[in-house]
C-alpha cells in the first residue's frame, strides 16, 4: 500500500513562473460569528495550510485579514508563504478596482496572490433601500436573475489585467477565472485587446463531477485547474458516498483524503472548507492512486450537484 503524503507541501508552477499550493482552505458560507473564521484560518494555518481562498462575495475578507495579521505578528508565517486568492464578484464586472482595493483593505494585505474573475456574467449594482448594502444576485419582479444590458463579461478580465500588467502596480502576482466553459476561453483567446492567458480556472468538481473536458482544455493551454465544492458543499455530501467510504477503508485513509488524492493526482488544486477546526487533520494527507480508481471516482453516480 503506498504511504501518505502531505498535500499542504504540493506546488503547482502557474504559467507566469509563480507557484500554487495544491491544498487551499475554502472559506465560502462563512459563520455570521466571524471570530469562527478567524480561529479556523490560524487552524489551518498553523496545521500546514498555505492557501486561502475567498471572495469580495463571502464577506469574510476582514476576519481572514485579521486572522493573517495575528499569524504574522507570532512569527507563525511570513506574508510571502501564504498564497492567498479573492474575486470580484460580477456586480463589478466594470468596477475592479473598487472591488479589489476593498478586498485587499479587508484582507489587510500589500498584494494578493490571485485574482479571480468570479463569474463569466455582469449584474447591475443595485442597492438594498432597507440594508444599505449590495444586492449580489438582483433578480426582477419573475425572480429571474439580472444581466446588464449591452456588457461583455470579457471586460472585467480586462480591467483585471490592466492592474496586474502595470509595471508600477505590484498589488496583483497572478490573474485568472472562475466558471469558464471552453467556449468562455476561447471568446477570451480570440480577443485582439487581451495580452495575457489566464493563470487559474476555478470550477466546480468533486466525484461524480470529473469536469474532464474543460480540465483537458485547461491543461493543455497551461491554466491550472481549481476544483471547489471537492466535498460537495454543504455537508459534505461527496464525502458520504458509499465508494468513497469503501476507498477510505481499503486505502487506509479519511474520506477526506480519498477526494484530496482523486484531486492530486489529476494535478487539481483543491480547496476543501470546514469551519470545525477539529476536523482539519483529517485533509491534510493524500496518496499516490491508480488509473482505476480515479475513473471510479469520476465516474461514481451522484444525487447532488
Ligand atoms: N469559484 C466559485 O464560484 C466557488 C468557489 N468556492 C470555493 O470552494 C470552497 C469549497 O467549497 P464549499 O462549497 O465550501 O464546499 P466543500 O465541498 O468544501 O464542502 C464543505 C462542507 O463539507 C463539510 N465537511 C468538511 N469536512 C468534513 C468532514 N470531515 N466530515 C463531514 N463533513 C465535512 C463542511 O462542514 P463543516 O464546516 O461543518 O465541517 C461543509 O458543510 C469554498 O469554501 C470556496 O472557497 C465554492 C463555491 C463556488
Ligand atoms: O463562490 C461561490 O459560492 C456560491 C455558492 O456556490 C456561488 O454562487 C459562488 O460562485
Amino acid at each position: 500500500m503506498s504511504e501518505k503524503l502531505n498535500a499542504t507541501k504540493v506546488n503547482y508552477k502557474l504559467n507566469n513562473g509563480k507557484t500554487m499550493p495544491a491544498l487551499g482552505f475554502g472559506t465560502f458560507c462563512a459563520p455570521e460569528d466571524q471570530s469562527i473564521v478567524k480561529d479556523c484560518v490560524i487552524a489551518a494555518v498553523k496545521a500546514g495550510y498555505r492557501h486561502i481562498d475567498t471572495a469580495y462575495l463571502y464577506q469574510d475578507e476582514k476576519a481572514i485579514g485579521d486572522a493573517l495579521q495575528e499569524l504574522f505578528k507570532e512569527g507563525v508565517v511570513k506574508r510571502e508563504e501564504l498564497f492567498i486568492t479573492t474575486k470580484v464578484w460580477p456586480n463589478f464586472w466594470d468596477k475592479v478596482e473598487e472591488s479589489f482595493s476593498t478586498s485587499l483593505k479587508n484582507l489587510q494585505l500589500e498584494y494578493v496572490d490571485l485574482v479571480l474573475q468570479h463569474w463569466p456574467l455582469c449584474y447591475p449594482k443595485i442597492t438594498d433601500n432597507e440594508t444599505g448594502y449590495i444586492v449580489f444576485t438582483p433578480t426582477d419582479d419573475q425572480g429571474n436573475i439580472m444581466e446588464e444590458k449591452d456588457a461583455s463579461y470579457l471586460e472585467t478580465y480586462k480591467q483585471l489585467e490592466k492592474i496586474y500588467l502595470d509595471e508600477n502596480d505590484h498589488r496583483i502576482r497572478s490573474i485568472g477565472v472562475s466558471n469558464y466553459t471552453v467556449d468562455n476561453l476561447k471568446d477570451l483567446f480570440r480577443d485582439p485587446t487581451i495580452q495575457t492567458c489566464p493563470s487559474v480556472n476555478q470550477i466546480a468538481i468533486h466525484p461524480g463531477k470529473p469536469q474532464n473536458e474543460i480540465v483537458d482544455y485547461c491543461q493543455e493551454k497551461g491554466i491550472v485547474v481549481t476544483g471547489y465544492t471537492p466535498y460537495g458543499s454543504q455537508g459534505g455530501p461527496a464525502l458520504k458516498l458509499p465508494l468513497i467510504k469503501q476507498l477510505s477503508e481499503k486505502l487506509d485513509m479519511s474520506v477526506n483524503e480519498v477526494v484530496i488524492s482523486y484531486f492530486l493526482n489529476r494535478n487539481l488544486v483543491i480547496i476543501p472548507r470546514t469551519w470545525k477546526t477539529e476536523r482539519l487533520p483529517q485533509s491534510l494527507h493524500y496518496k499516490k492512486l491508480p488509473k482505476e480508481i480515479i475513473e471510479q471516482i469520476s465516474n461514481v453516480k451522484i444525487d447532488f450537484e
